[in-house]
């Protein structure tokens, strides 16, 4: 898809690859909505942003997206501000927390209800006019991660719901893309890089800058090809699960 002249909703877009993505999709045209539970730096970005890519290009809606009316009534609300939206970038996401549960609302249930959401604006059986919607996995969506099981266990989710949902939605002009990043230098990581276990493990993989990611998210959106789940790591963007069979 050519970003020019589209406009995308990103969820956790006040900072870190969310932030990264947004400005990529700026820098090629589009406009963008920023969605997420920071408020004061939600607003920060979308005027910074604003100010570089010029006044309305982006705005802020404060959301939990583990809250599903306010999400759906966010997206209703990007919907209106914008004129539409062709690109949800479901990116919202957490690493742990005391209550699993959590970890698995925001990282998998979300980026389900996201995707009905988006799906019921784009379907063109219903008057809409199609678009494509980008899950934000991990690494740890393809491979055990031991330090964190929750964690790997919501990425996961969302690369099956990803290849799954894909084929069923495209008859009505819907494609669901996947990106599946090794670790990044942004504020979910680098929080963490003072305890020595977990730094030494971050070394021993490599650390992204966030530009690399979103070199890897331009592929992904420019490719367009459904169901696609495109793996990031330090210098190697790899296509996975290439072959699909026929649609069940
Ligand atoms: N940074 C990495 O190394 C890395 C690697 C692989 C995948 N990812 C994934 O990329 C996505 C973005 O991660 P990041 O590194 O930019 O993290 P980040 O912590 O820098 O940014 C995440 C954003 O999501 C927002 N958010 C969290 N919970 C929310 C909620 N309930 N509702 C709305 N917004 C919420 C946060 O406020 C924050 O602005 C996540 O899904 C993460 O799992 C990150
Ligand atoms: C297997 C590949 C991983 C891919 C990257 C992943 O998507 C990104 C994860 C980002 C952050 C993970 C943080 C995990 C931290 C805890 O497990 C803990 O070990 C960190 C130490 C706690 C502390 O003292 O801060």
């Amino acid at each position: 898809m050519k970003l020019e002249g589209k406009r995308a909703v990103i969820t956790g877009g006040a900072q870190g690859l969310g932030k990264g993505f947004a400005e990529h999709i700026l820098e090629s045209g589009g406009q963008v909505a920023l969605l997420d539970v920071k408020v004061s730096l939600g607003l920060e970005t979308a005027n910074e942003l604003n100010a570089k890519y010029g006044q309305g290009s982006a705005i802020f809606i404060q959301c939990d997206v583990t809250d599903k009316e306010r999400f759906k009534r966010a997206l209703q609300v990007a919907a209106q501000v914008l004129g539409s939206y062709d690109i949800l970038v479901n990116n919202a996401g957490i690493s742990s927390h005391e209550d699993f549960e959590v970890v698995l609302k925001i990282n998998l249930s979300a980026v389900i209800s996201g995707t009905m959401f988006a799906v019921e604006h784009m379907r063109e059986d219903k008057g809409g006019r199609g678009g494509l919607i980008i899950n934000i996995s991990s690494a740890a969506g393809l491979m055990p991660a031991p330090m964190e099981p929750i964690y790997a266990a919501s990425k996961f989710g969302v690369v099956g719901f990803s290849r799954s949902i894909g084929p069923a939605v495209e008859s009505l002009g819907v494609k669901v893309l996947c990106l599946c990043p090794s670790f990044a230098r942004t504020p979910l990581v680098t929080v963490h890089l003072e305890n020595e276990d977990f730094r030494n493990f971050v070394e021993s993989m490599g650390l992204m800058e966030v530009s690399e990611v979103v070199e890897a998210f331009a592929t992904l959106v420019e490719d367009e090809r459904n169901a696609s789940v495109l793996s990031i790591t330090p210098g190697k963007k790899e296509y996975r699960f290439q072959k699909r069979k026929a649609n069940l």
